[in-house]
């Protein structure tokens, strides 16, 4: 059967089309499908006019024209643009439309546009003349994926500057590559990361020249999808219009969907690297695998905001494979757990906890105290309670990753006041939210909660030694099943507790771990300021190893972060309110907007401008287009949230805005964290410097 693919352009500009135009769509693919060849599609030459002469142009109502590639070797047609006959031709006119035939990806491009592109760009001449690029031999840049007539063009380059105009005119992996290679990534490492091939399994490719789209359907692809009629289509265009990540993966989500893994595997990359949507794609190619209907997935997340997005993103996927997973967050999994498994008690309120460690300071026997009462509390909630410890001994070995030091008799004259707050907690049948996870573990483990099939777990780099060793449990992560274990994390993003290695839970990634590189959702220049937070640092790769973010870059470019000096709150309340008054006045809707860390201040300052608000509190969902109004939020509460545009307020001495070197490193976290939040504009206030 001959198939139509579209490009992911088509449909993205498919809900400006007319609707006659639209309603014509549908049947031309079916007939395609039936007979390409078809007088009554209309499919008309073009050799004279175009210079690839594989272009063909197909009538649609209204004077529209598809312009349709046919295929050389195999009978895969490409549909690729839809305009006014004019524009149709004129876009078509001088591109070529080939499979390039040592990366097998499909490219278009334009050699006159190309170059002159580069010539026209008004860019300052580099004092140094010997840009990685320049070296290269032509074989080596065609490896690469550059097709051969773009190679003069590529040579050209001297910057990073004039690599980054080429972004628009090259063809996407082949560009990837490049800003792979010149980071200092190996031909083997950037094409890896571009075409999400391992140099081990990779299929050769065995293209016989650019016109052979025979092979196009089954090797990944990220601007193509086989649409199959009407319904596809429609399914792809729910609520008119594309939403990309639902359609179109990078090639290395791809593999991390379908990858066959014998044990556990995760999936790391900063922010915006499309991690969580590789989750859910995968979570959904799992569901429709699964052996017997009544096998269960689960998949949870750290916080409660992003586990109720993924729930409804997972219905837009796939409603009938949403079915079989069950998606929570941690915090109530760990209840579920519990109270099916017979326990009857609460979790503890933050009241609670301060009303029962109020009690242990009053117990007259407790004297000695190694260090500070806050600390203490901190101490029992990071290090006893979030690795599991229950015994002196055991606390003794703790590994206390980020705590101050503590000797061992420190350590001794504190285990007693460990153990009061523990009576005094079980005395009222209450639990921490860490208590809750250890038992509910422990119902797991001695089989009083059966196991999922699979489990996917989001934001990993804040889940304590116990949280993980839960997944592990739910997972059989040791028990030889295929696909156990899926987690996702970003050291960059850690803002609740120091580091804990996966290997330290029994959860073993070593050769099934692959990194996420390209930004879907910030602009490079905000991508790059969120960098420079933390910059000198060095972040982990959820596991034993350090992560790098050689290579990484955004898809899009926008306008530089504004960073402005406030001297005060009232002034920095101001900056904001004219910003966002700015902002709405071009065009963004206010629930669009975002300011972060919640302050009175800045709600005033808003209001008085005529700003509707709007506070995003804990754990409720934020209503979208809904409710209008500006959010404010604390920067732990948006995080796993994201907005076209983000002001960061820090008019206080001590933030981490202010002083990177003397920052705590989860204070900067937590600052990534909300920058990376923003995707076109990003205001950060910081205090102006002391006289
Ligand atoms: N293949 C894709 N095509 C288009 N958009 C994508 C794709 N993958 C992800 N995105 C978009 O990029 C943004 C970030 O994706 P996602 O939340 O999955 O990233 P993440 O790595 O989990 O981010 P973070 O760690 O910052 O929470 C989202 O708006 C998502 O829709």
């Amino acid at each position: 059967m001959a198939h139509l693919m579209m490009h992911a352009q088509v449909l993205k500009h498919f809900h400006k089309l007319p609707k006659k135009v639209q309603k014509k769509v549908p049947e031309l693919i079916e007939k395609f499908q039936i007979n390409p060849w078809d007088t009554a599609i209309g499919l008309h030459g073009l050799k004279e006019s175009m210079l690839d002469h594989k272009v063909r142009g197909a009538d649609l109502p209204d004077g529209y024209r598809a312009i349709v590639i046919a295929p050389e070797q195999g009978d895969t047609f490409l549909l690729v643009h839809i305009d006014s006959h004019d524009r149709a031709y004129a876009w078509a006119k001088n591109k070529r439309f080939e499979v390039h035939s040592s990366t097998g990806a499909f490219q278009i491009f334009d050699v006159q546009e190309t170059t002159e592109a580069l010539q026209d760009a008004v860019i300052p001449t580099p004092t140094v003349d010997d840009y990685p690029l320049q070296n290269l031999a032509n074989d080596y840049l065609f490896h690469a994926g550059v097709p051969h007539l773009l190679i003069p063009a590529v040579r050209q380059v001297k910057s990073d500057q004039e690599l980054e105009v080429l972004s628009e005119y090259l063809p996407p992996e082949c560009y990837e590559v490049l800003v792979g290679l010149v980071a200092g990534l190996s031909l083997d490492e950037a094409l890896a990361q571009a075409l999400g091939t391992d140099v081990e399994d990779e299929q050769p490719v065995t293209i016989v020249g650019p016109g052979d789209f025979s092979q196009l359907t089954q090797r990944p692809n990220r601007d193509l999808v086989v649409v199959e009629g009407e319904e596809t289509l429609k399914a792809m265009l729910e609520g008119g219009s594309l939403e990309e990540w639902r359609i179109f993966l990078h090639p290395q989500q791809r593999k991390i969907v379908e990858w066959q893994t014998n044990g556990s595997m995760s999936i790391t990359g900063a922010a915006g690297t499309g991690k969580t949507v590789a989750l859910m794609h995968r979570a959904v190619y799992l569901a429709k695998h699964l052996n017997n209907p009544k096998e269960r997935i689960l998949l949870t997340t750290f916080t409660t905001n992003l586990s109720v997005t993924i729930k409804s993103y997972l219905r837009r996927l796939d409603p009938i494979a949403a079915e079989h997973i069950e998606v929570t967050n941690l915090n109530q999994l760990a209840r579920t757990i519990c109270s099916r498994s017979g326990w009857k008690g609460r979790i503890a309120s933050p009241e609670e906890l301060n009303d029962l460690w109020d009690e242990v300071w009053a117990d007259p026997s407790i004297v000695n105290l190694p260090m500070s009462k806050a600390e203490l509390q901190k101490e029992f909630e990071l290090v006893i309670d979030a690795n599991g410890v229950d015994s002196e001994e055991g606390y003794l070995t703790t590994v206390r990753t980020g705590r101050p030091r503590m000797g061992r008799k420190e350590r001794r004259e504190a285990w007693p006041i460990f153990q009061a707050f523990r009576r005094l907690l079980l005395k009222q049948n209450l639990l921490t939210f860490e208590g809750a996870i250890h038992q509910a573990r422990f119902a797991v483990e001695q089989g009083n909660f059966p196991p999922f099939r699979h489990v996917l777990a989001d934001e990993v780099q804040d889940f304590s030694l116990e949280a993980l060793k839960l997944i592990a449990a739910l997972s059989q992560v040791n028990q030889g099943f295929s696909d156990p274990l899926c987690v996702a994390g970003d050291g960059h993003q850690r803002i609740y507790r120091g580091k804990v290695p996966l290997n330290l839970a029994g959860i073993y990634v070593k050769g099934r771990s692959r990194q996420l590189k390209v930004n879907y959702r910030t602009s490079e220049q905000i991508r790059l300021f969120a960098q420079s937070i933390l910059e000198g640092t060095v972040i982990d790769d959820l596991d034993l190893g350090q992560t790098t973010i050689v290579g990484d870059r955004s898809v899009f470019t926008g306008p530089k972060p504004e960073i402005v000096q406030c001297a005060d709150e009232k002034e920095e309340a101001k900056r904001i309110a004219s910003w966002a008054k700015e902002l709405i006045q071009d065009g963004f809707a206010s629930y669009e907007i975002c300011l972060t860390p919640y302050k009175p201040a800045i709600r005033t300052a808003l209001e008085a401008e005529g700003i509707p608000t709007f506070e995003l509190k804990p754990r409720e969902e934020d209503p979208g287009p809904e409710e209008p109004g500006v959010r404010l939020g604390t920067m732990k509460r948006i995080k796993g949230l994201e907005f076209r545009a983000i002001a960061m307020g820090c008019s206080n001495e001590s933030d981490a805005m202010n002083n990177f070197a003397k920052a705590e490193l989860l204070e900067r976290c937590e600052r990534y964290v909300a920058a990376t939040r923003a995707r076109e504009r990003l205001l950060v206030c910081i205090l102006l410097p002391l006289p």
